[in-house]
């Protein structure tokens, strides 16, 4: 194993962002799997995972002592997750999205105090983060604007994280509503349409699999170990 590898703990290892991470981290050989977490060690698990895994966060952090927690848990376990990864000094990816500003600001001070990086990403797509991009220059110059997110009908949180990151971007000065559509078949999706005199402007992204998540993932997973404070948006370390 090189002694520049990133040690990279996965949590919710065994969902449909999980699975796919597990993969492109085993993939990548700059990156090593220090352990998995998932909600309950069993021999499916066992037989599943080339690695160790844990049903308990602080004792996957305490026995393998992780570079970074990469977690893709839900809604209702990512704040505590990430608490705990930075009160043990592991650098968080966030992937899972349902926190709040109240939670950014919190992750940031702890980071800070620690002397460590972190980095929260609503969406590590590529072509999403153009397509906020996009938004906020659009949204200089057209009157007034909605966003419509549509994704898989399993989805826990909403509006998505992404939709949230994007009003937050727009800077507009009037409010921007969001709607938000779960509907089986569908992925991840996003328009953001402007409406001006006679004229509208729609901006459109899709992820047609979770591999598309992938890049930014990885990019995410490296370039942690150079942050001292908690970033919100992979586009912060893109542009
Ligand atoms: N940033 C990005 O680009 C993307 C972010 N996401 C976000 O990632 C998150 C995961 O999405 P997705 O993979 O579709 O969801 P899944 O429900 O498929 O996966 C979540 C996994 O986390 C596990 N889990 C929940 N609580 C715990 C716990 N306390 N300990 C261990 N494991 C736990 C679940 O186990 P169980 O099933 O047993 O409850 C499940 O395996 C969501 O918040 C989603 O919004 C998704 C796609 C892209
Ligand atoms: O749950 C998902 O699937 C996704 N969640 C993220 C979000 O809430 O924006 C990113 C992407 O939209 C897929």
């Amino acid at each position: 194993m090189s002694q520049n590898t990133v040690r990279i703990a996965v949590a919710g290892a065994k969902g449909r962002m999980g699975r796919e991470a597990v993969r492109a981290i085993t993939a990548t050989p700059d990156l090593t799997l220090a352990g998995v977490l998932v909600r309950h060690v069993d021999d499916e698990v066992l037989h599943d995972f080339d690695t160790s895994a844990y049903d308990d966060a602080a004792r996957l952090l305490e026995t393998e002592q992780p570079d970074v927690w990469l977690d893709l848990t839900t809604p209702a376990t990512v704040v505590n997750h990430v608490n705990l990864a930075l009160d043990h000094g592991v650098r968080p990816v966030v992937g899972a999205t349902g926190y709040g500003e109240e939670d950014l600001s919190r992750w940031d001070e702890l980071a800070r105090t620690r002397g460590i990086g972190g980095i929260a990403c609503p969406n590590f797509a590529v072509g999403a983060l153009l397509m906020m991009r996009f938004a906020k220059e659009a949204a200089k110059w057209m009157e007034k604007a909605e966003i419509i997110e549509l994704h898989h009908d399993q989805k826990k949180d909403k509006p998505s994280g992404t939709a949230l990151r994007t009003a937050l971007a727009m800077e507009t000065e009037y409010e921007v509503p969001i709607h938000s559509v779960r509907l089986p078949g569908l992925v991840a999706h996003q328009e953001v349409i402007f409406g001006g005199t006679g004229e509208i402007l729609t901006i459109r992204h899709d992820s047609l699999n979770r591999e598309s998540f992938m890049p930014g993932l990885i990019l995410a997973c490296r370039r942690v170990m150079q942050l001292r404070q908690m970033v919100y948006g992979l586009e912060n370390l893109l542009w």
